[in-house]
């Protein structure tokens, strides 16, 4: 399903490389994301999953410069559109991420958008001030036309932060990340408080943006809303992409035993979750951290696997789904 109307020099792409975060806490080194690599391109949409706390929204805070002070971000992440110089976004000067990149070139739709909205505005006023910021004539047709996009109606948009539900909220984040018609778009939970009518809604916006050339990087618990909108899957655990292979393969022929779990878990497959809990990301061990809780863990396991589409000394060959 990938859109590939432009030459292969020119595909815009967003090019993560051995990115890795560590926080800094009393006593601890929280070690949030590491080594991941991956793309997303021009016309894709990838989709981020994995059990809470695995470092979903960390690496999409990496991704936009917005970590706080006690992060040490490592690695590259580099963004290359339409033949133009590529920016490199670790290390960027904040200058650069905050006239270039934030709004412009990637959207981020943050979890928990409510904390983001200011209180004393409109969500009206919010979204002319944001596409005035972001160069945006702000016509009232593209207001109505953004708002109508993300599922919110006109009288919806003369609320006040405190009179919207989660819903809203989330709808407005939506809004405001699609505002300066960004290359990429990050949403991280972009379906939080939604019912599903409006869950369909956000993801074929999503899906019709990628289609009309441009990324998503989609993180999500939703894997109804991943299997209707992303092309390939990445699955993240303790930190690091243990998989990442085609929305098919994960959905049909999951070869990662978490992966596989994270699926079983679904109540309209086997119901069955996964025993266990995460490692702590202070206390990481040496080699595959899902080992113990791995039933064809081996002495193997004991050293990190390659991801070679699937981080796993022992993947699974046919694994009965559906
Ligand atoms: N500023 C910080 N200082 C220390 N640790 C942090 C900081 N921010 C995040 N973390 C830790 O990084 C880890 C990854 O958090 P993250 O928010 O990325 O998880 P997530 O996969 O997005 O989870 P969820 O699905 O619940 O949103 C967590 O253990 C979290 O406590
Ligand atoms: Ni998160």
């Amino acid at each position: 399903m990938s859109h590939t109307s432009t030459s292969p020099e020119a595909v815009s792409r967003l090019r993560v490389d051995g990115l890795s975060v560590r926080f800094q806490i009393p006593g601890a080194v929280v070690r949030a994301v590491t080594d991941a690599r991956f793309e997303v391109r021009q016309g894709e949409c990838l989709a981020l999953v994995g059990e809470s706390g695995c470092g979903k929204s960390v690496m999409a805070h990496a991704l936009l410069g917005l970590l706080p002070a006690n992060a040490e971000v490592t690695g590259a992440v580099r963004l290359e559109t339409g033949g133009a110089e590529p920016v490199d976004l670790v290390g960027a000067p904040e200058d650069v991420l905050a006239r270039r990149v934030r709004g412009r070139m990637i959207g981020l739709v943050p979890q928990s958008p409510a904390t983001h909205l200011t209180p004393v505005r409109t969500a009206r006023a919010q979204l002319a001030e944001t596409l005035r910021e972001l160069g945006n004539p702000a016509g009232s047709d593209d207001l109505a036309d953004l708002a109508r996009r993300v599922g919110l109606r006109p009288a919806d948009l003369d609320l006040y932060p405190h009179q919207l539900s989660g819903g809203m909220a989330q709808r407005v984040a939506n809004a405001l990340a699609l505002a300066g018609d960004p290359w990429l778009i990050v949403a991280d939970e972009p379906t939080t408080g939604l019912d599903r009518p409006l869950v369909e809604t956000t993801m074929s916006e999503l899906r019709r943006l990628t289609d009309e050339g441009r990324a998503v990087l989609l993180i999500t618990h939703d894997l109804r809303a991943t299997e209707q909108v992303a092309d390939r899957v990445a699955v993240m655990y303790a930190g690091r992409i243990v998989s990442l292979t085609s929305a098919d393969e994960f959905f049909t022929r999951p070869r990662h035993p978490y992966a596989a779990g994270l699926l079983d878990a679904l109540p309209s497959r086997r119901f069955t979750a996964i025993p266990g809990h995460p490692p702590e990301l202070t206390l990481l061990p040496d080699g595959c951290a899902f080992r113990p809780r791995c039933d064809r863990a081996t002495a193997a396991c004991e050293r990190i696997p390659e991801l070679n589409e699937v981080a796993c000394h022992h993947p699974l060959e046919h694994h009965a789904v559906r």
